[in-house]
Order: C-alpha cells, then sequence, then structure tokens
C-alpha cells in the first residue's frame, strides 16, 4: 500500500531529508564568465583557530572538481560555507556571478540550484526506489502534493531518465532499504538530481564501496558533469585519478596546489603533506 507507507514516513522526511522542501525555484546562476563557483578569501575560524585561511577558488561550469586534503584541512568547512551552514568571518561565495551565497540560509542555496551529498546514504529505506525519487522531485511542497497529485507525463519521464541515469531502473519497484551501500548512493544522487541542481557537492561518495561500484560511481559522476558542475570530496586516489580533471588540494585551510592530476601527484608540497601520508 504506497500512500500509507509513505504517509508513515512524514515525520521522518523532514528530519532526514531538508532538501525536499526546497523551495519554489529562485533565479539561476548567471554563468556567461564560464565560472560557476567564486569563493574569495574565506575565512572560518573556531575560537582563533582558522579552519579556513582567505580561502580562495573557483569552479567552472560543467566542470567535475576533486577536492582533496589531509583530515582537518577545511574541506568540510568549505562545504558548509558554501550551503549557508557556516557562517565565514570574511570573504566571498558567489553562485554564478549574480547570486550571493553569504546572503542565503540553507534552504536558500539549495533553491538556487546546489545540491549536497553527505557521505552517508540517507534514503526512505521502507520505500520503493521509485517512491523515493518521488518524494524529492523538484517543486515537491512536501508530502501532500507528491502522495495526491497524478505524475506528470513529464514527471514520469524525470523519474525514468534518472533510474536510468543511477542504473537503478530495475529496482524501481525494490524497497531502498533492500539495495546495496554503492546502490543507495547512487540513489541517492538520483534523489538530488530529480531538483535539477545546477552545482553538485559530493563528499566521499565511494568510501565503503565494492571495487564494481566504484567504477560504477566514476562513471555516473563523469556522465553528471557538463550540464552540470560536480565538486567531489575523496579521500580515495584511484578514484580521483579515474574522474578528475582538475583537482584541488587543501592544506590548512587554504589552497595548496591546483592543477592536472599528473601535475598534483608529482607535487612535492602534495606528497609531503597528503600523498605521502
Ligand atoms: N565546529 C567546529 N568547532 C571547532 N573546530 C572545528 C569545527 N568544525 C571543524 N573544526 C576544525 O576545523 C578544521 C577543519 O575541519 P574540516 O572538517 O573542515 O576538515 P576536513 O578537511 O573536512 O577533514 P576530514 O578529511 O577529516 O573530513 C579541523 O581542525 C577541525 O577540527
Amino acid at each position: 500500500m504506497k500512500t500509507p507507507a509513505l504517509l508513515e514516513s512524514f515525520s521522518d522526511r523532514s528530519r532526514v531529508f531538508d532538501f525536499v522542501n526546497r523551495p519554489a525555484a529562485g533565479a539561476k546562476p548567471d554563468v556567461r564568465h564560464g565560472t560557476i563557483l567564486y569563493v574569495e578569501d574565506i575565512t572560518v575560524s573556531f575560537d582563533g583557530f582558522k579552519a579556513l585561511d582567505a580561502l580562495t577558488l573557483y569552479v567552472d561550469a560543467g566542470e567535475l572538481r576533486c577536492i582533496i586534503g589531509p583530515n582537518g584541512a577545511g574541506k568540510t568547512t568549505m562545504m558548509d560555507v558554501i550551503t549557508g551552514k557556516t557562517r565565514p568571518d570574511a570573504g566571498r561565495a558567489w553562485f554564478g556571478q549574480n547570486i550571493n551565497l553569504l546572503s542565503l540560509d540553507e534552504p536558500g542555496v539549495a533553491q538556487a540550484g546546489i545540491g549536497r551529498k553527505f557521505q552517508k546514504p540517507t534514503v526512505f529505506e521502507r520505500h520503493t526506489v521509485h517512491e523515493n525519487l518521488e518524494l524529492a522531485m523538484a517543486g515537491a511542497r512536501g508530502v501532500w502534493p507528491v502522495l495526491l497529485a497524478r505524475l506528470s507525463g513529464e514527471q514520469a519521464a524525470h523519474i525514468d531518465e534518472t533510474l536510468e541515469l543511477v542504473g537503478l531502473a530495475e529496482r524501481r519497484h525494490d524497497a531502498a532499504g533492500s539495495l546495496s551501500h554503492g546502490q543507495k548512493q547512487w540513489l541517492e544522487i538520483g534523489m538530488l538530481l530529480m531538483q535539477e541542481p545546477e552545482l553538485l557537492l559530493i563528499d566521499e561518495p565511494v568510501a565503503g564501496m565494492t571495487p564494481q561500484e566504484v567504477e560504477r560511481t566514476a562513471d555516473l559522476l563523469t556522465r553528471l558533469a557538463g550540464k552540470r558542475s560536480v565538486v567531489v570530496v575523496e579521500h580515495d586516489m584511484e578514484f580521483v585519478r579515474s574522474i578528475a580533471r582538475t583537482v584541488t588540494v587543501l592544506h590548512e585551510g587554504r589552497v595548496l596546489a591546483e592543477g592536472p592530476m599528473d601535475t598534483i601527484q608529482n607535487d612535492p608540497r602534495v606528497v609531503e603533506v597528503y600523498l605521502g601520508e
């Protein structure tokens, strides 16, 4: 019984998925200069300790960027600033040329078109893969409209396309709880995609995956880039090597090095602080 089952999850939904409550669509980022994300001179201090220290980096529209760096380098703090979770002490963060991220709260950032995927998959375990995507659909203003409205042809097609993209078409009627860890990660990426974000921030997507799942995730993220921009924080260097065009290395809250993976791998500073660990 689909409807009662979905209703049961109502209380959980708002707790687990803030992004499902994404408000109505706002302005799109203006990327006419080719840059979708501007992070400039961002400083975040915790009790005097600088987690980010005048961090500056730019991400191009359509790019797939990997961010690496040792524990405590500031990767999570950077994502927190971009998504409105942490307010910086100083600096600027813009989404395209026109959207000042520092003026938005977390729902506002999501509404503007930035989707964030945390490391641990959080899907509605008791609901089917298809229902999970329905609930996450862009424009849904809560569980009632999702449940009561019949899917339009366009919405049904969007779900079908997403199921194909994340490789879960054959599992659409299965409970999300029956999926493997890797499949849950793909489902959650699919849920983010239902809101059609311009920029996806993805935290350690392949931790705990089998080698086959890692390979399929590399393929998925590579296919997502282009139409969207994707920023991936990841420690698995083989995975980073397999997907990244440009790698940014963070260290002590700053960019230590940035460039193609081959250059980064041979940079003695990077080897010293990170790769040589
Ligand atoms: N809320 C906080 N209060 C105090 N210190 C914090 C807080 N959040 C982060 N830090 C500190 O800021 C630094 C940067 O942390 P951050 O989590 O951004 O690093 P990271 O690169 O994501 O590390 P990891 O790879 O371990 O996830 C760390 O030294 C951390 O201990």
